[in-house]
């Protein structure tokens, strides 16, 4: 009989249940009270009444585990300086989407060598977002993977469905599923409407395909997540973060019967991806802000220790200390003392 099915499959690897991986790395109580209380937090920044500043901020990528956590430790310590107007929440971004190819993560490959071996990168994810509650410090992740949030999103704080994903119905299915506040960014070709209807769609409930904790394919029953709102990343046709663009997305946004609540990405197409024009879309952020905006509510900046980024794939033992793989950041310096201008510019909202 002729072959119809995996005729381009290699080879299928068991891995770990997600019970089996929560079970080797449990959360612990105090863990758990810090992500149940962030999220709170979280939501009443996007919906209601705390008026302290959303700031995802951190790498493109993690990587470099040690690098990972030295910018952590540092972030935290930044963070309890400025918590009274800036709320603080690391980029711990596991998952990278491609628009082609590349390195996918450390989820797919923990070891930067093409050698996937999954099981490994979702047990050091788990073990690295426990280190980041430890220290204090809320995460936000891009779920990109439909099965991945069944292994970490216990420990997520906020998350994100990217540019490439936001118009998938699987993404907003899992969406619909998810336990914390989310963000949808709008479409790679600059659509706003892609992000609107992510939220409305991930607002339901849904009935997908899925996996449960023991690792059985599973019709998956979901609620619908009402803590969805919209970011700004710019898109082919160049940055969407000006005072017309924010006034348009407040129209769409109203015209949906949603919350005018709007978190602008400082990099990717907002940036044409130089990494050192962020500070620059925040001082905008700013401007627009002290001139009365309310609908902007927090921003995103892509930041390591060190500027830019290098090329990948390269030797392991060739990579510079602190810098990315994958998109351009902000450095340390640089982002430390943003995050104090930024600090310093909201006095006034809190006067
Ligand atoms: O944030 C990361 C990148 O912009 C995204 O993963 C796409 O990267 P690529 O265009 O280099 O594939
Ligand atoms: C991939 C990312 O962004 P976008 O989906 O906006 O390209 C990201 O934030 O890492």
């Amino acid at each position: 009989m002729q072959k119809t099915s995996d005729i381009n499959v290699v080879e299928t690897r068991a891995l770990p249940s997600p019970a089996a991986l929560l079970s080797e790395l449990p959360k612990t109580e105090a863990q758990s009270d810090f992500v149940t209380r962030v999220r709170r937090e979280i939501q009443r920044v996007i919906f209601t009444d705390d008026r302290r500043f959303l700031l995802i901020v951190g790498p493109c990528s993690i990587h470099d585990l040690e690098a990972g956590r030295d910018y952590a430790r540092r972030l935290a310590a930044l963070s309890r300086e400025v918590a009274d107007r800036v709320m603080i929440v690391m980029r711990v971004y596991f998952e990278k989407p491609r628009t082609t190819v590349g390195w996918k993560g450390l989820v797919m490959d923990p070891h930067l060598d093409g050698s996937h071996d999954i099981a490994t990168g979702l047990r050091t994810a788990r073990a690295f977002l426990r280190e980041m509650l430890d220290l204090g410090l809320p995460t936000a992740t891009e779920l990109l993977d439909p099965i991945t949030p069944q292994y970490i999103a216990d420990l997520i704080c906020w998350s994100a469905i990217g540019a490439r994903t936001a118009e998938s119905q699987t993404h907003r299915q899992m969406a619909s599923g998810l336990s914390m506040p989310l963000g949808f960014k709008n479409g790679t070709d600059g659509s706003v409407t892609t992000a609107i209807n992510a939220i409305k769609a991930a607002a339901q409930p849904h009935t997908f395909l899925g996996i449960n904790l023991d690792g059985s394919a599973s019709a998956i029953v979901t609620r619908g997540n009402p803590d969805c709102h919209v970011v700004l990343r710019g898109g082919s046709a160049g940055p969407n973060y000006s005072p017309a663009h924010i006034a348009q997305t407040e129209q769409l946004l109203a015209k949906a019967g949603l919350i005018k609540s709007i978190l602008v990405d400082c990099s990717h197409d907002n940036s044409a991806k130089q990494a050192d024009r962020q500070p620059d879309v925040i001082r905008e952020l700013l401007a627009q802000i002290a001139a009365g905006n309310t609908s902007i509510m927090g921003a995103m900046i892509e930041s390591n220790l060190a500027a830019g980024n290098q090329p990948f794939p390269q030797p392991r033992e060739k990579l510079r200390y602190g810098v990315s793989i994958t998109d351009a950041c902000i450095d340390w310096t640089t982002t430390e003392t943003l995050v104090r201008e930024l600090h310093a510019a909201l006095a006034p909202r809190f006067a």
